[in-house]
């Protein structure tokens, strides 16, 4: 048995609004960000992507060249097709009769369609699940954006309602396939490097997503204090802790992020892991074993900042890299979202909801304020209380 689950005392007593009250939802709508499938798109998605949002061309071009290399197919939709199968399975498994709609904020297929698909079959009272388990902007709010102007594209506020499950980051779904995956990561190394010391010669790397310091420091609820890095960095840091207590052996650890973009005037989380790794490297640790503890799947930014990019830095300094699987369509992920469906449609109270860390159960709805993009600031949103 792996991780102890925490009742969550502290959001628990946070007020009635916390939990919902029990909701007749008639289907589950998987939202995710969508990605080119072919060269031809690759140019058009990454406008979508970048919309209003003054990201220079020639980090489109370099962004482009990621998608170019993979043939212009991005691995994320594929992921999600397999995980739409997955939740209909086990949801049919369960006897639970939840269709499940898939629509993307930045391509085909899109929110708008799947809206659409909705209504034409009687479907009103969605629940959603976005393919992002932390607070921020670009992993809460910006959903919750997207489904406001979908709804109004769509001509269909007021009739259809969107839910969101809550931020699952500390749901054991969610964080089992991580403590499975660094357990066997670690012996992927002994059995790799025979000899290794692994106390003195090995380091873990848990790396997420960097986002603007300034959007870091909006992420979550105001009213509670989280630090610089803001809920965002607090969330993964408690995960973090878990998975180490759970299968780390006391190795030293770190958080770390990757993917950056934007202006270099702009400050954004750091360190940025392949800095980390020279520095490990100078330091003598022979070896990496990198936990991508910020994403669902093995999506670009995966397959390209950490098995490409990483995985390079390390060889060029003589480190062995071994990067643990993301929970995939691990069974006991999808398991996972299918409970988070089930709590909300249920009204379960925060107490009896599982949570590994203590700053969840999150909220099933976010609290005004929640995770402002501070360029942009608050567009109107569903599945929150305003702004
Ligand atoms: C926190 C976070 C997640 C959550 C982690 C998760 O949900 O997994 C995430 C996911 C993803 N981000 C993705 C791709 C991109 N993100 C971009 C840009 C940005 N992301 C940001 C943050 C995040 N992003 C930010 C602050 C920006 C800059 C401002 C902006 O433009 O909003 C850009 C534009 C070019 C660039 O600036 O790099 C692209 C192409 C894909 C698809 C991959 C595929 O195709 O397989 C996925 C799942
Ligand atoms: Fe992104």
């Amino acid at each position: 048995m792996s991780g102890k689950v925490l009742a969550a005392t502290e959001a628990a007593a946070d007020g009635p609004e916390h939990v919902e009250v029990p909701t007749a939802y008639d289907a589950i709508l998987l939202a995710s960000f969508g990605g080119p499938e072919g060269q031809d798109d690759v140019i058009p998605f990454l406008r979508n992507v970048t919309r209003g949002r003054g990201i220079p061309d020639e980090r489109l071009e370099e962004v482009a060249h990621h998608y170019r290399a993979f043939g212009g197919v991005s691995p994320i939709n594929d992921q999600n097709r397999e995980l739409k199968a997955a939740l209909e399975a086990e949801l049919a498994r369960r006897g639970i009769d939840l269709p499940v709609l898939w629509g993307n904020r930045n391509w085909a297929p899109f929110l708008d369609e799947a809206l659409t698909t909705a209504a034409e079959s009687g479907h009103t009272k969605l629940i959603a699940i976005a393919t992002s388990a932390y607070s921020s902007y670009s992993s809460c709010r910006q959903y919750r954006e997207d489904f406001a102007r979908a709804l109004n594209d769509t001509g269909l506020t007021g009739t259809v309602q969107i839910d969101k499950v809550r931020q699952f980051f500390d749901h054991p779904g969610f964080v089992e396939p991580f403590i499975e995956g660094l357990r066997e990561g670690l012996t992927g190394v002994e059995e790799a490097v025979p000899g290794i010391d692994l106390a003195t010669q090995v380091h873990v790397l848990f790396s997420t997503h960097s986002i603007p310091s300034e959007d870091a420091k909006r992420s979550g609820p105001p009213e509670r204090g989280f630090g610089a890095g803001g809920a965002y960095a607090a969330q993964h840091l408690a995960v973090a802790e878990v998975v180490m207590a759970e299968s780390g052996r006391g190795l030293p650890w770190d958080l770390v992020y990757q993917s950056r973009s934007g202006p270099p005037t702009q400050p954004w989380l750091e360190p940025d892991i392949n800095d980390r790794i020279r520095e490990l490297a100078a330091e003598g640790i022979r070896a990496v074993v990198i936990v991508p503890l910020g994403f669902v799947s093995d999506h670009m930014e995966v397959k390209w900042d950490l098995d490409t990019e990483a995985m390079e830095t390390s060889e060029e300094h003589g480190l062995l890299a071994v990067r643990v699987p993301t929970p995939g369509v691990h069974q006991r992920y999808v398991a996972g979202l299918v409970d988070l469906v089930l709590e909300r449609r249920d009204g379960t109270p925060a107490a009896e909801r599982p949570a590994m860390t203590a700053l969840g159960p999150w909220y099933d709805v976010c609290r005004p304020g929640c995770c402002e993009n501070v360029r942009l600031g608050f567009k109107p949103a569903v599945s929150g209380l305003a702004p």
